[in-house]
């Protein structure tokens, strides 16, 4: 008893406390379901020790108070709260209660959603709307007239249906609430303007309507609904519930959406079918409000110290929940985005636990502002992925730091780099463990090194067999190692192959596009083996250097010159070169040297092969020709250069030693 005693103290000093951060400050620091649980415990103990009851005790009271800062309003008939149930054993408990007092029959209920904003009252005097209150405790609330003249959806004046007579005096009750659009966006423009977040629409729409300054309100987008009518004289005496909001909605006032169940069973399926419909409502709903119909019913059943007895909140499964921030990490997908994720400690929402939610990228993080040890709310509606709506204020420990998110990619070590657009920041490795399919996939793709038969499965099997592990890899693959691979057969092997082997022999342009350079697309590619027509020139090349290369940005050009900086990427591009891949310059200009030339080439050369050397002719515009004859331009005299040289002085061609060949080389090759 002394236990339960103390307990109930606890829960009762708890309880006013999170109403004054929901009701007052707009800022909760638990969730719903948190709160509902704390309430529950007390409830419990309440009815195990009735001693322990009280007038005063939450369980008992409508939970707001209204604010200092407004002008009171004393309510004509007291604001009340609903009863709430969880599960269908709770609503049917609910439903017996009824038909203990009504009789045995089937009761018609009204069920509403039930619309999660804050209660209102408004009084409409000969059709115009005079003064509107919030609910504080239920007896007084605070004076919002002014906030609620801007609330759009708000008629000033009715507007009545021909033949509806305007009472002289209507009050009617009703929700503010914000819709899940506007409530995204407003936090999108508060994270915007470095303000704190709310943490869910309730909030948002309370704490727009409870400002001090109307334009503030003005500014919000809050949505409104009604769904009763305080019994007033000149206001006709209606039968049902129904009756009631139909004349709302002949008076011209936007009246919540609500439909007829027969009995239990009618409202399990009214219920059943708002729950599969809430996400597809532009609003938040947290559950269903199930009410009597019959007015004459509700009058016999009357209310209890803070809620009516013909109605009940039938909850939904909570879909936010807050839980603790054991750690935040960086994970690196397939194109090589560095996205944040935090780790929880698990927690079950909207029926699934969840111990992790992503933080998208580093600007939301550091907008969010989630750091380790936050306690923070996790909401996951429907199918949606769970998602950090904003940190617990006040909660979080004095040590705590901002999360700095890291330099280098967390996989490989690589540089981690901003994207163009500044959103995301990516791991700038060739060879990451965590981008190697994808790259691989590209690396042999056709406008690439056109590998025939490296497809999203075979680079993955490749991959994951641990073959691969950098491009080069693929240039030592034996076939016993191919054929070992699920699916491979041996005319696929032999193929692949020589598609590798073939793809030796490419050009430096498809080569930089193969290395899949964030950004760098087959154009880009182009214009920059023109301007490097080797890729180890790219090493040393400065940041202007590369500015200057056609259609490279600036923000470009610090992509390419981080890639070609990275230790780790020069070592994958000179095992390519090493492992026999050759990528041909491209076709240079033709009005140098050699352009329309013919050029002989005799005797052996120290700085390249024959081949190199006619490589380097030909993509100059010239050509190589085997004989020397009057036709001839240049002839390229190597060492122990015999017959032909001689041929060239007999006929007086103008003869080049490999000192002027390369030189002229040199002076025609762009930089
Ligand atoms: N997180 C927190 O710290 C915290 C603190 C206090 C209260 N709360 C939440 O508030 C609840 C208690 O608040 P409450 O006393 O306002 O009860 P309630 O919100 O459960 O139910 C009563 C309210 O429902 C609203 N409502 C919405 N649609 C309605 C409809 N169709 N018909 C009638 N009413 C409708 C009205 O505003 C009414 O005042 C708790 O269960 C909890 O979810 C949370
Ligand atoms: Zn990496």
């Amino acid at each position: 008893m002394k236990t339960a005693e103390t307990r109930a103290r606890d829960l009762r000093r708890e309880l006013a406390h999170h109403n004054h951060r929901y009701y007052v400050l707009d800022s909760p620091e638990i969730t719903d379901a948190q709160y509902d649980r704390l309430m529950r415990e007390l409830q419990g103990l309440e009815e195990q020790f009735p001693s322990l009851a009280s007038a005063d005790s939450p369980t008992q009271r409508v939970g707001g108070e209204a604010a200092e800062k407004f002008a009171k309003v004393v309510h004509r008939a007291p604001m009340l709260s609903l009863a709430n149930v969880f599960n269908d054993e709770e609503f049917a408990e609910f439903d017996e209660r009824i038909r203990k007092v009504l009789g045995p029959t089937d009761v018609t209920y009204v069920c509403e959603p039930k619309l999660d904003g804050l209660a209102i009252t408004l009084r409409y005097e000969n059709g115009r709307f005079l003064q509107g209150a919030t609910r504080g405790d239920g007896t007084t609330g605070e004076d919002v007239t002014g906030n609620l003249r801007t609330v759009r959806p708000l008629p000033l004046e009715l507007l009545p249906e021909d033949g509806v007579k305007v009472p002289p005096v209507l009050e009617v009750r009703g929700e503010v609430f914000i819709r899940k659009d506007d409530f995204k966006k407003l936090n999108e423009k508060r994270e915007e303007e470095g303000e704190s977040l709310f943490a869910n629409p309730r909030n948002a729409a309370a704490g727009s309507l409870r400002q001090l300054d109307p334009k503030m309100t003005a500014s919000r987008p809050l949505s409104v609904a009604l769904y009763e009518i305080v019994p007033t004289e000149g206001v006709p005496a209606f039968d049902t519930h129904t009756a009631k909001l139909d004349y709302l909605h002949q008076l011209g006032l936007p009246v919540n959406r609500h439909e007829r169940a027969q009995g239990m069973e009618g409202v399990r399926a009214a219920y059943q079918a708002a729950l599969k419909g809430r996400h597809a409502l532009k609003f938040e709903v947290d559950g269903m409000v199930v009410k009597v119909d019959s007015e004459d019913h509700r009058r016999r059943l009357g209310q209890v110290s803070k809620s009516p007895r013909w109605a009940v909140a039938y909850k939904f499964p909570p879909e936010e929940e807050s839980t603790l921030v054991e750690a935040i990490d960086v994970q690196v997908g397939r194109t090589g985005a560095l996205t944040p994720v935090a780790h929880l400690k698990p927690v079950k929402v909207g029926g699934v636990t969840v111990s992790r939610a992503t933080l998208h990228n580093e600007d939301e993080l550091r907008r969010k502002d989630v750091r380790p040890g936050d306690t923070v709310f996790v909401r996951r509606a429907g199918d949606v992925i769970p998602e950090i709506v904003a940190v617990a204020p006040h909660q979080r420990p004095a040590d705590s730091k901002p999360y700095e998110f890291p330099k280098h990619c967390p996989v490989c070590g690589a540089q981690a780099v901003k994207d163009e657009d500044g959103a995301i920041i990516r791991c700038t490795g060739a060879s990451c463990p965590a981008q190697l399919v994808e790259k691989v996939r590209h690396f042999a793709s056709r406008p690439a090194m056109d590998i025939d038969g490296v497809g999203d499965k075979l680079a993955a099997q490749l991959v994951a067999s641990g073959r691969v592990k950098t491009f080069a890899d693929l240039y030592a693959l034996t076939r016993e190692q191919l054929l070992s691979l699920e699916r491979m057969g041996e005319k696929s092997a032999d193929n692949l192959l020589s598609a590798i082997e073939r793809s030796k022999q490419t050009t430096q342009r498809r080569f930089l596009y193969a290395l899949g350079i964030r950004h760098v697309g087959e154009a880009t590619a182009k214009a920059l083996a023109e301007a490097f027509p080797q890729a180890p020139l790219l090493y040393t090349a400065d940041i202007d250097a590369i500015t200057r290369v056609k259609d490279v940005g600036p923000t470009m050009a610090q992509v390419l010159h981080a890639f070609f900086q990275e230790p780790q990427n020069r070592a994958a591009i000179d095992a390519l070169l090493a492992a026999g891949v050759t990528p041909a310059p491209p076709q240079v200009g033709t009005d140098g040297p050699f352009s329309g030339k013919t050029v002989v080439l005799t005797g052996g050369m120290t700085g390249m092969s024959r081949d190199q050397a006619k490589e380097e002719i030909e993509r100059r515009g010239g050509k190589v020709s085997g004989s020397v004859s009057r036709k001839t331009d240049f002839v390229v005299a190597g060492e122990d250069a015999g017959s032909k040289l001689k041929k060239a002085q007999e006929l007086g061609v103008r003869v080049l030693d490999e000192q002027a060949f390369l030189k002229l080389l040199q002076g025609d090759a762009r930089s």
